[in-house]
């Protein structure tokens, strides 16, 4: 039986994403999901709970603080302008993960089983910090950053808005990486990365750029 009084929370985003954060929801004892929504009309379930459209339910899309479950950091930003009158939830953090009492994580944000943050570090809004990613400490990560399962993210290091860092990356101490990066899975980054530069391998290098 829950011990404290829970707060009501909508999901927006049907999607696998939204799976894991239904995860999350059911370690914590104080939150729980009201209405699940998707625009796409023929997604009517997800994990045997019902999936309600925007459109029709907005009475109900109103009633409570919205998690944007998208993976996408694209989407999930244009998501977020769309709904801007919409209120957001205050971040999400699975009861397994590690976060330092010294650690700021702003609304909308979601954290999976097994991350770690670690002090004086400042994730923005809406942003995904994934199963099993490090996030070190006086790191600087901004807003719909999306960190992937077991990403390594040293001290000190700042990331822009709508970055990516792909699974298994590794960031080393006091890089920057800038906005709208994509960073490959498995990645090495030793030095500073441009916007929106895609890079891959250890030591990583461009690909392409994407913006
Ligand atoms: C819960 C979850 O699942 S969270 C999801 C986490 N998702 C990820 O970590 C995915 C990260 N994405 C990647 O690593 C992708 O491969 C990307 C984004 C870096 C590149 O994707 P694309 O732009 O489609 O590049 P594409 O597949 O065409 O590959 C281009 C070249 O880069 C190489 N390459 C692509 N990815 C990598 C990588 N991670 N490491 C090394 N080389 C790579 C390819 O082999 C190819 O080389 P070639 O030109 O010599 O053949």
């Amino acid at each position: 039986m829950n011990s404290k009084e829970s707060r009501k929370i909508n999901l927006y985003g049907a999607s696998g994403h939204a799976k894991v954060i239904l995860d999350i929801i059911s370690t914590l004892d104080d939150v729980e999901v009201a209405y699940i929504f998707d625009d796409d009309t023929s997604v009517t379930t997800l994990l045997d709970r019902e999936v309600l459209s925007p459109s029709v339910h907005q009475d109900k899309l109103n009633e409570y603080p919205l998690i944007i479950s998208v993976g996408s950091n694209l989407l999930r930003e244009q998501l977020v302008n769309q709904l801007a009158s919409s209120s957001f939830s205050k971040a999400l953090v699975h009861s397994s993960a590690q976060i330092s009492k010294e650690t700021d994580i702003l609304e909308g944000s979601v954290v999976m089983p097994l991350a770690v943050i670690n002090a004086s570090t400042k994730i923005g809004t809406h942003g995904i910090i994934n199963s099993g990613a490090v996030v070190e400490h006086d790191c600087r990560i901004g807003d719909f950053v999306h960190i992937s399962p077991k990403a390594c993210i040293c001290g000190g290091v700042s990331i822009g808005n709508g970055t990516h860092i792909g699974a298994g990356a590794t960031v080393l101490p006091n890089v920057k990486i800038s906005s709208n990066c994509i960073i490959g899975a498995g990645a090495v980054i030793l030095k500073d990365v441009p916007d929106g530069a895609k890079v891959v391998g250890n030591p990583a290098k461009p690909i392409k750029f994407h913006l």
